[in-house]
């Protein structure tokens, strides 16, 4: 299984680097595992309707050149589905089963991802109705992605 994660902005926090690289590790005897990072816009002084949605479309060309059609797409969103860890190891399990092995997850910006992108998504999925920023919750992702991959393999971890 081939997993690429499409992240808007940077990681800054150093914890955060290693926490991050920590999963990459761990996952790597288990699946691929690549992280694309697009640069965010600039927020604007005023964030009327307008420039929120300016700064959305711009970063939703740069998510798109590392889409592609042929894989299953997970888009991130707190107001998406909500599944428990099982359900989504058990949903990866089948994409498999079924010959869908590349999954591709996007993590928006601090504004969020544009309507017409989170459409598009095969999965719009919630990690809680909390909002976390966009920073930590690739750690959140990657340590997920780590813990379904476990599930799948029937191997201690998921207590
Ligand atoms: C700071 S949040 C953006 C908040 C923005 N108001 C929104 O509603 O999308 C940055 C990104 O982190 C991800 N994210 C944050 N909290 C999430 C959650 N509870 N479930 C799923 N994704 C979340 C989403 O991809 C979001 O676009």
């Amino acid at each position: 299984m081939k997993f690429t994660i499409i992240a808007v902005g940077k990681i800054k926090e150093k914890y955060l680097i290693q926490g991050i690289k920590e999963y990459q590790k761990r996952i790597i005897p288990y699946a691929k595992l690549e992280i694309k990072e697009v640069k965010d816009t600039p927020l604007p002084s005023k964030l009327h309707t307008e420039e929120v949605n300016k700064v959305k479309r711009e970063e939703e060309e740069r998510i798109r050149t590392y889409i592609s059609s042929k894989d299953y797409l997970i888009i991130l969103d707190p107001n998406g589905n909500q599944l428990t860890s099982k359900d989504f190891a058990k949903k990866l399990d089948k994409l498999s089963l079924h010959g869908t092995s590349n999954i591709t997850l996007v993590i928006g910006g601090t504004l969020g991802l544009s309507e017409k992108l989170k459409q598009e998504a095969d999965l719009l999925l919630s990690f809680s109705k909390f909002t976390f920023p966009h920073q930590l919750m690739r750690l959140i992702l990657v340590e997920q992605i780590y813990r379904a991959l476990k599930i799948n393999r029937n191997e201690p971890y998921h207590y």
